[in-house]
């Protein structure tokens, strides 16, 4: 359904120079330096996944969105969506996807959402049947009948974005692009749009390409992650894979009687310690939870013992380590 081959994308910035010298200077002679936003870029997207698109900030994320749809023209590389080249075929193309930019708004800022909605109907020319179905469901599952008659300048965040979700889906496209949509939500609304996101592409098939920083959207939505860096395609796999490459850590929690001195055990690494409680971080590959066990019993009067895997946001620091980005 896509395919990116060879993508990559440079930007010409102006460098800036300071100081009254320096600042006359640019007015007569300008200095550039080149970005590389994507550099070589390739993967494929098959319809029905859900694919969570990650990096570092800068790693080129918002970039490839923006060639995908259409929005910038590569420097080289193609890119194939639909049978569509999407700078080229602009026109055609978009009635098949759907963008979601959680930093910016499609909507008019001053009409009240359903004005916005209609003027997006007669943009894609959706058929009035079409159009009220879609927006029906959307209403409900999306719950946006207390606000849809209020301009947009006057809603909060959450029920702003929800908005946008809407507006993105009221033609029916086939593929939806989301960059950062939960970004600033509060932790009802982030799970209201993953329940929808999920819900979307179970029941309108619709293919999702996710842009985060949320770990948490990613383990709740993404089966298969592409991880991005500098503009190039660090790993594309499975979210379970990662796991088990990174998460043989576990981080083990330990209550005990007043120690005045922090405990040693070997293959562990104390991550926190006070008289009462210590946080360890236990790689089980090289000592198992058990051992742990053992020898803080030796040292002292156990209390309580939590033992949690490790979080995905730790796992992606570890990978951006790994791969120096
Ligand atoms: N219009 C532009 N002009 C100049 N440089 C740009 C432009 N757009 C992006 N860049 C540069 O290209 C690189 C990739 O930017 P991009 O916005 O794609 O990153 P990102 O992965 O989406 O980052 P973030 O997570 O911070 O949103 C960055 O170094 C950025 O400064």
């Amino acid at each position: 359904m896509i395919a990116v081959e060879g993508l990559s994308k440079s930007f010409k910035v102006a460098k800036r120079s300071t100081g009254l010298r320096q600042a006359t200077k640019a007015l007569f002679f300008r200095e550039h330096t080149t970005v590389n936003a994507l550099n070589d870029l390739s993967f494929s997207i098959n319809p029905g996944e859900i694919v969570g698109y990650i990096g570092p900030n800068g790693a080129g994320k918002s970039t490839t969105i923006k060639v995908m749809s259409g929005i910038l023209v590569p420097d080289r590389g193609t890119c194939t969506i639909m049978g569509y080249t999407p700078w080229k075929d602009r026109v055609a193309y978009v009635k098949n996807i759907g963008v979601v930019f959680g930093q910016r708004s499609q909507l008019w800022w001053d009409v009240p959402v359903i004005d916005s909605f209609e003027l997006l109907r007669d943009i894609y020319k959706v058929p009035d049947k079409e159009y009220k179905a879609n927006l029906d469901l959307l209403i409900e599952t999306l719950e946006l009948s207390t606000f849809i008659k209020l301009p947009v300048r006057q809603l909060s965040l959450g029920q702003r974005m929800r908005c946008e979700i809407a507006a993105s889906l009221l033609h029916s496209p086939k593929i939806l692009f989301l960059d950062e949509p939960t970004i600033g939500l509060d932790a009802v609304s982030k799970i209201a749009v993953r329940k929808f996101i999920k819900t979307i592409n179970l029941e309108k098939d619709v293919t999702i390409i996710l842009t985060t920083h949320d770990m948490f959207d990613i383990e709740a939505l993404a089966d298969r992650v592409l991880l991005i860096g500098k503009g190039k395609l660090l790993y594309d796999g499975r979210l379970n894979e990662l796991r088990s490459r990174f998460g043989s850590h576990k981080t083990i929690t330990v209550d005990y009687r007043v120690m005045e001195k922090p405990i040693a055990i070997s293959g562990a690494e104390l991550l926190s310690w006070t008289p009462e409680r210590c946080v360890m971080s236990v790689d089980t590959g090289k000592v198992t939870v058990s051992e742990v066990i053992t020898q803080l019993s030796n040292q002292v009067d156990l209390l309580d013992v939590a033992i949690e895997a490790r979080p995905i946001e730790e796992i992606i620091v570890q990978l951006y380590k790994e791969y120096q980005i």
